[in-house]
């Protein structure tokens, strides 16, 4: 039985709209299962909305051989090492148009690195197939 509601933080940035739907697929999969989910763009997005959560779900395409999101997603993922209490399940995804998803590795070893709790990953090819979607979706459920 779940003994209290967890508060999580969904964090994106998307051109395209990949990244966005996946955001909303995972934000309707938590309120399913009772959870608080604050969903922004990075641009919206404060440190505050991430020292509030318990989970913490970021989610970028891959851009310029493999990295980030460099303008918007790139400095507030910086920025992260400078929050005091790290003791947060992070997840990570990401949507790709060629890539490999080593991408995901990167971003994990340097989160994990700042001294986060890194407790699901998944990258996307293109929009996501329907088994995709579905496995953002059950990463999730998993954690929350
Ligand atoms: C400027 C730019 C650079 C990109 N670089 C890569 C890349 O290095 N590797 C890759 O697999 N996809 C690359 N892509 C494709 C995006 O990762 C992919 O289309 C993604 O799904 C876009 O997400 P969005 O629709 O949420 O914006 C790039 C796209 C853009 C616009």
């Amino acid at each position: 039985m779940r003994c209290h509601m967890k508060k999580i933080c969904i964090i994106y940035w998307s051109c395209g709209g990949a990244v966005e739907t996946l955001a909303k697929e995972m934000k309707k999969t938590a309120e399913s299962l009772g959870e608080s989910v604050l969903m922004k763009n990075v641009q919206d997005a404060e440190m505050v909305d991430v020292s509030d959560a318990e989970v913490i779900v970021l989610g970028s395409p891959s851009m310029n051989d493999g990295m980030i999101e460099q303008y918007d997603m790139e400095p507030f993922v910086d920025n992260l090492k400078n929050l005091k209490n790290k003791d947060k399940q992070v997840i990570l995804y990401g949507t790709c148009a060629f890539s490999e998803d080593d991408f995901l590795d990167v971003w994990e070893k340097r989160l994990t690195d700042y001294g986060f709790n890194v407790v699901g990953k998944i990258a996307i090819k293109d929009s996501g197939s329907e088994e995709e979607i579905r496995m953002c979706r059950n990463i999730i459920g998993e954690n929350c």
